[in-house]
C-alpha cells in the first residue's frame, strides 16, 4: 500500500490556468426515469457520455424541484448569516467540513477562488452545524437533501460498476452513509457579486480550473447563473473550453480523479472552472451546490487491472486537500 501518492493530478492541474479558447460541444442529457426497468439502456448512455465527453446532465433523477429550490434557499440563508456567526463553524480541512471564505487556492491559478463555501461531511458535523435558532430546520433539510444526492450518485455508479465488470454494489458499499469512515461531501457554494474595482481585473476566477478529487460529482446550478466551463480530460492539451448552460432542474455530472484511478483510466476526470462574468454580463452573486461522492476513508482504490498501486481513499483525498488550501486553514 502506498502512503499518499505522487500528485501527478496536481502537476497536470498546474498546466491548466490559462484563458484558453472556447468551443461548442454536445452535453448529453440522460433521463433516469424508470431507472430499474431501463437500467441497461441508461448504462449504455452513461458510459458513452462519460467516456466520449466526460460531462453529462441528468433529468428524471427523482429529486423534486421543490427540494432543489429549498436547498438553494437554505444555502442562501446560511451565507447571509453574519461573518462572525459563520466563523464559528470553520472548515476543518482534515474532515472536509465547515465554512471557508476566499481560502481555496487552485494549483492552476495560484490565487483564491472568489467564493465562500460550506461543506457538510456527515460524520464530522457535531460542532459545525448552525444552531436551530440561527437557521431553523436547516440540519434536517440539508441532511435529507444530501441523502437524495447520495442515492442518485449511487445509481449512476452502479451502472459504471456493471460496465467495469465489478459487482453492481461495489461503489455503493464503499460510500456507506452509516459508516464513520464516510467522507462524501455536500458543498454549498456562494460566489460573490463582482465589485466595481474587481471588474475586468485579469486573472480573477470564481473557481480556477481543476478536476474534482472524488468519484462522481453532482452539480446543481440555477437558471441564469452561468460561468461553468468544461474541458474534457482527453482534450486538455487543446485547452478549449465549453460553457454549460445552467439549469435549475438538471444535475450536471462529472467524473473525478478517484474514479479515474478506480477504473484504470477508462473513465476520465474532466477539467472545469467557473469564470468571472465579462463586462456586459450579470455581475451579481452566484450560487451552486455540489455533491462529491468520495469513497469512505478505509476504501482501497485499485482498478480491476491494477494499473495504479492501491491507495486508501483517506490518503488520496488528504493529499489533494493539502494542495488546495492556504496553509493557515
Ligand atoms: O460552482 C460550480 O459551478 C462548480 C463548482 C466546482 O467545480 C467545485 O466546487 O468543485
Ligand atoms: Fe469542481
Amino acid at each position: 500500500m502506498t502512503t499518499g501518492y505522487d500528485l501527478s493530478e496536481v502537476d497536470r492541474e498546474k498546466r491548466m490556468g490559462g484563458l484558453g479558447a472556447e468551443t461548442a460541444r454536445e452535453i448529453r442529457v440522460i433521463d433516469l426515469t424508470d431507472f430499474e426497468n431501463r437500467r441497461a439502456e441508461i448504462t449504455e448512455q452513461l458510459w458513452t457520455a462519460a467516456t466520449e465527453i466526460g460531462f453529462f446532465q441528468l433529468s428524471g433523477h427523482g429529486i423534486p424541484q421543490w427540494q432543489l429550490d429549498d436547498a438553494f434557499a437554505r444555502a442562501a440563508a446560511f451565507f447571509a448569516l453574519p461573518e462572525s456567526v459563520k466563523a464559528r463553524y470553520p472548515l476543518v480541512k482534515a474532515d472536509n467540513a465547515g465554512w471557508e471564505s476566499l481560502s481555496q487556492v487552485r494549483p492552476s491559478i495560484g490565487v483564491p477562488d472568489q467564493k465562500e463555501s460550506y461543506q457538510i461531511t456527515r460524520p464530522h458535523m457535531a460542532s459545525l452545524w448552525p444552531s436551530e435558532a440561527e437557521l431553523p430546520g436547516f440540519v434536517s433539510a440539508i441532511l435529507d437533501f444530501e441523502h437524495r444526492c447520495w442515492s442518485v450518485a449511487m445509481r449512476v455508479l452502479s451502472c459504471f460498476a456493471d460496465r467495469l465488470g465489478l459487482p453492481r454494489d461495489h461503489f455503493t458499499a464503499a460510500h456507506d452513509p452509516e459508516s464513520e469512515q464516510y467522507q462524501s461531501t455536500l458543498r454549498l457554494l456562494h460566489y460573490f457579486a463582482v465589485s466595481e474595482e474587481l471588474r475586468d481585473v485579469p486573472g480573477r476566477w470564481r473557481a480556477g480550473a481543476h478536476t474534482d478529487f472524488d468519484c462522481l460529482t453532482l452539480l446543481f446550478q440555477r437558471d441564469g447563473q452561468g460561468g461553468l466551463q468544461v474541458c474534457p480530460g482527453k482534450e486538455m492539451g487543446e485547452q478549449a473550453w465549453t460553457s454549460i448552460t445552467p439549469s435549475s432542474s438538471l444535475i450536471t455530472c462529472n467524473i473525478g480523479d478517484m474514479l479515474t484511478r478506480w477504473s484504470d483510466d477508462l473513465l476520465p476526470s474532466n477539467f472545469h472552472r467557473v469564470r468571472s462574468p465579462g463586462r456586459d454580463e450579470y455581475q451579481g452573486e452566484r450560487y451552486s451546490i455540489a455533491y462529491f461522492a468520495q469513497a469512505d476513508r478505509d476504501a482501497v482504490i485499485q482498478g480491476p487491472r491494477g494499473v495504479y498501486p492501491p491507495v486508501t481513499a483517506a490518503d488520496f483525498l488528504a493529499e489533494r486537500v493539502r494542495a488546495n488550501y492556504r496553509p493557515r486553514m
